[in-house]
């Protein structure tokens, strides 16, 4: 039996990335990493400093001034204070992609995710993890949805959570968050050639689980 693998999971959003790198993580006992917390985790802070959009050097600084600790219960904290919850706002969802899309940013955060992965055992999700961070992973997956299937999800999650939520609304969001994430120039969301890409429209979480278990299952 082979060690431990790296599983990288990359698709645009609310395809089930997360929820499907939780469970699979939890049957293999490794490590998950939440890559889109750190992009958050950085937007929210920009926010709550005021600094600049278009201002890639503060952003930049501000970066290196933050420890992003993401632990195993799936909570977030940023310079030891628990971000978990305001790094899901709706101002921080409708701006993180335009942060992440500063080369800058994405060099810094790749190499802490690199440092993250270093050891295997570790199932990453994001937009560029089969491409850019982890590029020899073991395995590759490319979740992908129809935008309406995403944006009812998304809208389902919300109003299950109380929190206000339009359909119409969301899947606008959702279609120009992936425009910018898949334009960008630096390591845009992309399916790596040696990935496997999974429709999960009309597939359960339990679908999904199975058939990456079962791809997983080929390598270790
Ligand atoms: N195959 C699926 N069928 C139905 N709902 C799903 C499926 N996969 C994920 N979901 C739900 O869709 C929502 C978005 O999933 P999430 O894992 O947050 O996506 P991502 O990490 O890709 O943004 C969540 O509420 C999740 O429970
Ligand atoms: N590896 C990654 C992960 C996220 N991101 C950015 O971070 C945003 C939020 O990622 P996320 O995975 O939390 O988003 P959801 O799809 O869960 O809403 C994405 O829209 C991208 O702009 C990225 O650029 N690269």
């Amino acid at each position: 039996m082979m060690g431990k693998i790296a599983i990288a999971i990359d698709g645009p959003a609310a395809a089930g990335k997360s929820t499907i790198a939780k469970l699979v993580a939890q049957h293999l006992n490794y490590v998950y990493i939440d890559t889109g917390a750190m992009y958050r985790s950085l937007t929210y802070k920009v926010l709550q400093e005021q600094i600049e959009f278009n201002d890639d050097q503060k952003i930049l600084s501000l970066l290196m001034e933050l420890d992003i600790t993401l632990n195993q219960n799936f909570e977030v904290y940023i310079n030891n204070v628990n971000v978990t919850n305001e790094i899901r706002n709706n101002d921080v969802t409708n701006h993180v992609s335009q942060i992440a899309s500063i080369a800058a940013v994405r060099n810094e955060m790749v190499k802490r995710q690199q440092q993250l992965a270093a050891n295997r055992g570790v199932v990453m999700d994001g937009r560029d993890i089969g491409t850019r961070v982890i590029p020899d992973a073991e395995v590759k997956i490319f979740l992908v949805a129809s935008v309406e299937e995403r944006a009812i999800r998304r809208h389902d999650e919300n109003l299950k959570k109380g929190i206000p939520s339009d359909l119409e609304q969301l899947k606008i969001e959702i279609e120009n968050r992936d425009r910018m994430d898949s334009e960008r120039e630096s390591s845009p969301l992309k399916k790596a050639d040696d990935a496997i890409e999974i429709d999960t429209t009309s597939l359960s979480i339990e679908d999904v689980l199975q058939e990456i278990l079962s791809i997983v299952s080929q390598e270790v």
